[in-house]
């Protein structure tokens, strides 16, 4: 049984990354980008990244900051604006998610802060 150990930190982190998912109401930045459906992906995004791999990372303790974890978050968003047009519905699900994350990390900020 995968034994996760929960400390604050872990629970703090899972809670913000549960409160991103919401906002991709649908699914877009979920798992990655398939290379079956995007073959030359890779040769545009050298460091894929999406929430179901954060998810992983977070049970692998492999966070040790808050900053770690944004720096995943902004990866997500800056491969899609990087691989998609502007005017693409992803490009703009990107620059909303870009939004509604920016509110959820700084009160997460804090949070930390707070747990110490
Ligand atoms: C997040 C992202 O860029 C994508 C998510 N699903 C996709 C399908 C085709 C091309 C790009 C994507």
């Amino acid at each position: 049984v995968l034994e996760v150990q929960l400390t604050p930190f872990n629970i703090l982190l899972r809670a913000v990354l549960s409160q991103l998912q919401e906002k991709d109401q649908y699914s877009i930045f979920a798992q990655p980008v398939s290379i079956k459906e995007v073959p030359d992906y890779l040769d545009h995004i050298k460091h894929p990244m999406d929430y179901s791999t954060m998810r992983k990372r977070i049970d692998a303790h492999n966070y040790r900051s808050l900053e770690e974890f944004e720096a995943d978050f902004n990866l997500i968003i800056s491969n899609c604006m990087t691989y998609n047009a502007k005017d693409t519905f992803f490009y703009k699900a990107a620059q909303r998610m870009q939004d509604h994350g920016g509110s959820i990390l700084r009160r997460a900020r804090r949070e930390a802060e707070r747990i110490g």
